[in-house]
């Protein structure tokens, strides 16, 4: 078994990559001073059904409900309205993005005006190597905003996730083997960052950035033991998903939640996390240039293209009992991009399917390759893939969509097939990152008290061994029975 694997998720402390290093050590910079300020974060709260979500109010730009500052809402130049939500679980606050605090409310311990700003770019990370694959998976599955097991059957979820992740690597190996061996993930994001660094110093803020990945290197663990390290006073968490989800962004706020609770010096720094960010101008135009640029290629473009936008998805569960905002935040995400190119003068049809399930349970629906092959069926002859929940390559755009799907699609009947790029580090893109960032920085402030997690009712030792043995013992029973191997092989 892999060293990290039974290493209970934390990682070795490989830190020279999870910061940037900074040629110029010195990203002091002074605030303005300003009587109020305008701050755009945090938009969104889950709701108390899910009892995990509920401690990330911590994070969160606090809500004051006085005449003042309900009055002090305003239209955000960057920002498109709220989301049109259906489900009455999660609530939008500072619906268009901004609200006015006057600086006196910032509940910050510094009010130095020389600030160092560090900016944690939050991603999943991916294996780098096809070795790195189980324990990766391991990783991933072991986080309990993945395979959200009830709280009386939390103590299978370590042997849950070896058992899963040792029968999924075989079949994520192929996929990983086929995009040359490896995740691109880690790359791409350490020059999102570089990126992001340069366009904040050319609107004269200059930052450290730092990168924690969620499962593999370099870890969330590592970038917040650097930003302790480099002694950072104001502090952006930018999680690079547009939407917010349980299982993305949301699992990435709970460990750095959970890790800033238990240290005096991180639960001081003031914060401002970026929750989701799908409706900021400079996100949705940049999309929208990428699907007219790859429209372009298409021999009569606007009159038959079906632009087929394909989500990651998750399972129904987290939507209608966890509140997960993320199918709303979807939706509206292409609602925004459509209307972005209708002002364009493009109007094709379009359509929203959701890829990538995992295991026997529900999944958003309709699910990408269905609805492919629909189309097919009933004679849409050109399609233009277009992946909206991430914002780089990756395996899913790489061997899913550019592989599986398009060769699903070209028997399923489509004849011409073209795919949108990510994002990566387009320069209208990460130059709106940079203005999320500077939008951000006034509102941070420090966290306040924790709640106890699922991870930390683990960290009493003896209840950890009781737990790991019986939970092994089960995992050795289920590994040794081969029709539940077998049936278990044909979920994943
Ligand atoms: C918004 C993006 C993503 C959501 C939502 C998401 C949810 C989710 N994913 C799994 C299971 C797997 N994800 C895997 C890899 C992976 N997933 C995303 C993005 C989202 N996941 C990324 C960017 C990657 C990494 C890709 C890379 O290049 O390395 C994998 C491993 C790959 C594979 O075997 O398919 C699994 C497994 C679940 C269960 C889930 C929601 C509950
Ligand atoms: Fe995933």
């Amino acid at each position: 078994m892999d060293a990290v694997a039974n290493s209970r998720v934390l990682p070795h402390l490989n830190l020279s990559n999870s910061r940037l290093r900074n040629s110029n050590r010195n990203s002091s910079i002074s605030l303005p001073q300003t009587k109020s300020v305008l701050s755009v974060s945090c938009c969104s709260v889950e709701g108390s059904q899910n009892p995990d979500q509920s401690s990330f109010d911590g994070f969160m730009v606090p809500y004051r409900n006085s005449p003042d500052r309900r009055n002090g809402i305003l239209g955000a130049p960057n920002m498109y309205g709220p989301v049109q939500k259906s489900n009455p679980s999660w609530q939008t606050f500072c619906s268009a993005g901004a609200c006015i605090y006057d600086e006196h409310a910032l509940e910050s311990p510094s009010h130095a005006a020389e600030e160092k700003v560090g900016v944690l770019l939050l991603n999943l990370g991916g294996p780098e190597t096809l070795h790195d694959v189980q324990p990766f998976l391991y990783n991933l599955f072991a986080d309990p905003d993945i395979i959200r097991l009830p709280r009386l059957f939390r103590f299978l979820q370590r042997p849950l996730a070896q058992l899963i992740s040792v029968l999924r690597a075989p079949k994520s190996k192929e996929g990983y083997a086929a995009i040359g061996g490896g995740s691109p993930l880690r790359k791409i994001t350490d020059e999102q960052a570089q990126a992001l660094k340069m366009a904040l110093e050319a609107k004269e803020m200059p930052v450290n950035v730092y990168v924690g990945m969620r499962y593999w290197y370099p870890f969330t663990e590592e970038a917040v033991h650097e930003i302790k390290k480099d002694k950072i006073t104001r502090l952006v968490v930018l999680p690079l998903y547009p939407q917010y989800s349980i299982s993305t962004s949301g699992s990435s706020i709970r460990v750095l939640q959970s890790m800033f609770s238990e240290d005096s010096y991180l639960s001081r720094l003031p914060v401002s996390i970026i929750r989701s960010w799908y409706q900021r101008r400079g996100y949705i135009e940049s999309m929208a240039n990428l699907i007219e640029k790859e429209l372009q290629g298409f021999s009569k473009p606007e009159e038959v293209v079906m632009i087929f936008f394909s989500a990651h998805g998750v399972p129904v569960s987290y939507v209608e009992d966890a509140g997960d905002p993320y199918k709303d935040q979807m939706e509206d995400c292409i609602r925004l991009i459509m209307q972005e190119l209708k002002s364009r003068g493009i109007s094709n049809d379009h359509t929203l399917a959701y890829q990538s399930r995992v295991g026997p349970v529900q999944w958003l629906k309709p699910y990408t390759d269905e609805v492919l092959v629909e189309l097919g069926q009933r004679g849409v002859k050109s399609l233009l893939a277009v992946p909206v929940s991430f914002v780089s390559e990756h395996i899913e755009t790489l061997e899913e969509i550019d592989m599986e799907y398009r060769e699903l699609a070209l028997e399923s009947g489509i004849e011409n097939w073209g795919r949108v790029p990510a994002l990566g580090c387009s320069s209208s893109f990460i130059s709106d990152l940079a203005d999320a960032v500077i939008e951000a920085l006034p509102a941070a402030q420090a966290m306040s008290t924790a709640e106890s997690t699922s991870e930390e009712a683990d960290a009493d030792p003896v209840s950890y061994v009781i737990k790991m043995f019986f939970g092994s013992i089960l995992a050795f029973i289920l590994l040794l029975s081969p029709k539940l191997i077998s049936t278990v092989r044909n979920l994943l």
